[in-house]
C-alpha cells in the first residue's frame, strides 16, 4: 500500500469552494492508486475568530474549554472535506482525532503529540482510498482534547506521516519555499527545489509550523511544501538546491464541447480556477439560449472554426459519434491535447485518435469514459506496464447498477430510471444505458488498453428490462461486462448475472462502478468508485486536463 500524508490549512482553505481545489488534488493521487490520508485545518481566519470569541467570555488562553471550542474550526472543514470527496466519487472515511488515539502532552494550548494509532489508519486504507483527519487537535493522556500550537495541523500531519513511515506533503498558498518573501521582494525572490533541515529551519518557519520542521528534522523525515494543482514544490529535509524545474507560467486555455449536465459543472469548476484554467471557446447546439451565462461570450455554435491550435486542451464533453470524433481528431492533428468523456466516439475512432496523437505528440486521454470517476483506465494502464492481463470484469454503467438497487428496494423500474435521469447519470437517449450500448463503448476501450489488437471471437449482450430483474434471495444482480482470454481466442459479454452476495461486484450500490482485474502474475487489482453523476465525471476530466498541463510542454 503506498500511503501520503497531505495536509490542507487555512492559507489554501480559503473558503468552502476552495474545499473542491483539495477534492481534486487528492483525486489526482487516488486515481494513481495511492492511498491518502489528508489531514486538514480550520478554514481561513477561523482559528483566530474562535479565539476571540472564546476571549470576549474568558481568559482564552487558561480557560480548559478553549480547546473545545478551537476544534470546532478544524471539525467543519474536516468533515465537509470528506463529504466533497464522497461527493466526487472518492471512496473516504473521517477519523477523529481520538478515534485515531492521537494523544500530545504539555500546555493544553501548545502540546506536543507523543502517541498515535497507526494501525487505525492503515486498516481503513484497506477499504478506502481516503481517511481525512482534523489536524491541530489531540487528546491529553486523560482524554481532554488539546490543542498542537498555532499552524499545529502541519505537525499533526508530520507526525502521522512519521508513525506510518509515509512522505507528507503540506498545501500552502505558496508554490515552493523562496529565499526571500515574494510577498514583500517580487520576482526577485527565488524558490527552491530542496532545502536542508539547517537552512529549512532558519527560512521556512512562516510558512511551515516551527514545531512541525524540528519534529522532522529531529527523526530525519522528508516534508513537501508546495502549492495545489501544481507539479512542484520545496522538498525539505534534503541538500540544498534552487529550482530547475520548469514551472506552468500561465493558465492552461482550453476549448470545451457540450455544456449538458457534466459540461455546465465543468464550466463551473473551471470559472472558480480561473486562475488556473481559461476557456476560450465552449461549442453549443444554441448560444442564444444562454446570455445569462458568465462565459456567454465564448459560446459558439461554429463546429467548422472551432478547431485551432491556439488552446492547449480540447475537453470534449459532447454526446454521439459526431461532431466529437472529428472535432477530437482536428485537435489531436493540430497538437492540442484532448481529453473526452464521450465513450461513444472515443471507441469508434480510436485507432484514428490514436494515429493522430502519435503523429503530433499531442496527448489523447479520456479517463472519464470509462468508469466516471472511478479510476478504471489508470488502473488498465498500469496493469499493462509490467503484466499481462488475463480478465477484465466490471459494473461500468452508474444508470442501470441504480435502477438495480432501487428496484430491489421496492421502487418501480419507471421511477428509478426517472430518478436516474434526474440525477443526470443517464445518457440522453437512456435505452443506451439498458440496451448494453453504453456498456458496449466502454468495454470496447477497456479492451483495446488490455488486449491490444485483439478483437472478441464471441461477444454475448443481454438488455436490462423491467421483467428480467428478477433478483434470487440472498443473491445480487449485476449488468456484468466481462472481457478474457481463453485458448479460442478473446471472449467478451455484458449481461445480467446472478452474483454471491457478498462478490465484490455486487458492493457496486447505487451509481457506483466497480471493475475486477486479473493479471497473469496471479494478481488481482480492485478498482470502485461513482461510475456517473456530474461530479465525479467532472472531477475525472479537470485530473485529465491538470495531467496534461503538468505532462506536456505547457510548462516549458
Ligand atoms: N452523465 C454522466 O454521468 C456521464 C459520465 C461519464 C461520461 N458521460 C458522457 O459525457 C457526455 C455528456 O454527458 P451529459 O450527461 O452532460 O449529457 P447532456 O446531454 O446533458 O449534455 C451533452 C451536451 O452536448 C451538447 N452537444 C451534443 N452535440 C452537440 C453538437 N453537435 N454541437 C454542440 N453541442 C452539442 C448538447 O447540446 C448537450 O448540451 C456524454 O458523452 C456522456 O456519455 C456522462
Ligand atoms: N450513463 C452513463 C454515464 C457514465 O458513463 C452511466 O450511467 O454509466
Amino acid at each position: 500500500m503506498s500511503i501520503l500524508v497531505v495536509k490542507f490549512g487555512g492559507s489554501v482553505l480559503v473558503s468552502e469552494s476552495a474545499l473542491h481545489r483539495a477534492v481534486s488534488e487528492i483525486y489526482r493521487y487516488t486515481r494513481d492508486a495511492r492511498k491518502i490520508i489528508a489531514v486538514v485545518s480550520a478554514f481561513k481566519g477561523q482559528t483566530d475568530q474562535l479565539l476571540r470569541l472564546a476571549g470576549a467570555y474568558t481568559q482564552a488562553s487558561s480557560s480548559s474549554a478553549t480547546p473545545h471550542l478551537v476544534a470546532t474550526g478544524e471539525m467543519r472543514a474536516a468533515t465537509l472535506l470528506a463529504m466533497a470527496c464522497e461527493r466526487s466519487g472518492i471512496p473516504t472515511r473521517f477519523r477523529s482525532a481520538s478515534e485515531i488515539g492521537l494523544v500530545a502532552d504539555g500546555e493544553h494550548l501548545n502540546a506536543n503529540p507523543v502517541s498515535m494509532k497507526p494501525d487505525v489508519l492503515t486498516k481503513d486504507l484497506e477499504a478506502v482510498d481516503l481517511v481525512v483527519v482534523p489536524g491541530y487537535v489531540a487528546e491529553s493522556a486523560s482524554g481532554e482534547p488539546v490543542l498542537l500550537g498555532r499552524g499545529g495541523s502541519d505537525l499533526t500531519a508530520v507526525f502521522i506521516a512519521d508513525k506510518l513511515g509515509a512522505p507528507v506533503r503540506l498545501y500552502k498558498d505558496v508554490d515552493a519555499i523562496y529565499d526571500a518573501d515574494p510577498a514583500q521582494v517580487g520576482d526577485s525572490a527565488k524558490p527552491f527545489d530542496s532545502l536542508n533541515w539547517d537552512e529549512a529551519l532558519k527560512i521556512a518557519f512562516p510558512v511551515v509550523q516551527n514545531k512541525a520542521m524540528r519534529y522532522a528534522a529531529d527523526k530525519g523525515l522528508i516534508v513537501e511544501v508546495g502549492g495545489l494543482s501544481k507539479g512542484y514544490q520545496t522538498v525539505l529535509g534534503a541538500p540544498t538546491t534552487y529550482r530547475k524545474a520548469a514551472v506552468l507560467k500561465r493558465p492552461i486555455r482550453i476549448a470545451v464541447m457540450g455544456a449538458g449536465g457534466v459540461g455546465a459543472k465543468f464550466l463551473e469548476r473551471c470559472l472558480e480556477w480561473s486562475d488556473l484554467i481559461e476557456v476560450d471557446r465552449v461549442l453549443v447546439r444554441d448560444p442564444s439560449k444562454r446570455r445569462d451565462h458568465p462565459l456567454a461570450a465564448a459560446f459558439t455554435s461554429d463546429a467548422r472554426n472551432f478547431v485551432r491550435n491556439d488552446v492547449d486542451v480540447f475537453v470534449d464533453i459532447g454526446t454521439g459519434v459526431s461532431p466529437s470524433a472529428e472535432l477530437l481528431e482536428g485537435f489531436l492533428k493540430a497538437g492540442v491535447s484532448v481529453t473526452s468523456a464521450n465513450k461513444q466516439a472515443v471507441a469508434a475512432s480510436g485507432d484514428k485518435l490514436r494515429a493522430a496523437a502519435k503523429a503530433s505528440g499531442a496527448m489523447l486521454t479520456y479517463s472519464a469514459s470509462v468508469g466516471g470517476g472511478a479510476p478504471v483506465i489508470e488502473a488498465l494502464k498500469r496493469a499493462v506496464k509490467s503484466h499481462k492481463v488475463k480478465s477484465i470484469a466490471g459494473v461500468l454503467n452508474g444508470t442501470s447498477n441504480f435502477v438495480i438497487d432501487q428496484v430491489e428496494s421496492g421502487k418501480s423500474f419507471d421511477a428509478a430510471m426517472d430518478e436516474a435521469r434526474r440525477l443526470g447519470f443517464a445518457e440522453p437517449d437512456s435505452t443506451a444505458d439498458l440496451d448494453g450500448t453504453d456498456v458496449g463503448a466502454k468495454l470496447k476501450l477497456l479492451r483495446e488498453i488490455a488486449f491490444p489488437g485483439l478483437t472478441p471471437a464471441h461477444l454475448e449482450v443481454g438488455q436490462i428490462t423491467e421483467e428480467s430483474l428478477i433478483i434470487p434471495t440472498g443473491k445480487g444482480l449485476r449488468y456484468v461486462a466481462r472481457c478474457y482470454l481463453t485458448e479460442q481466442g478473446l471472449q467478451a459479454s455484458m449481461k445480467l448475472e446472478v452474483l454471491d452476495r457478498d462478490h465484490y461486484l455486487v458492493g457496486a450500490r447505487g451509481e457506483q462502478n466497480r471493475a475486477i482485474i486479473e493479471l497473469d502474475n496471479g494478481e488481482t487489482w480492485y478498482v470502485t468508485g461513482k461510475g456517473a453523476g456530474a461530479w465525479p465525471t467532472t472531477e475525472s476530466l479537470l485530473a485529465d486536463v491538470l495531467q496534461i498541463a503538468r505532462e506536456s510542454k505547457l510548462s516549458q
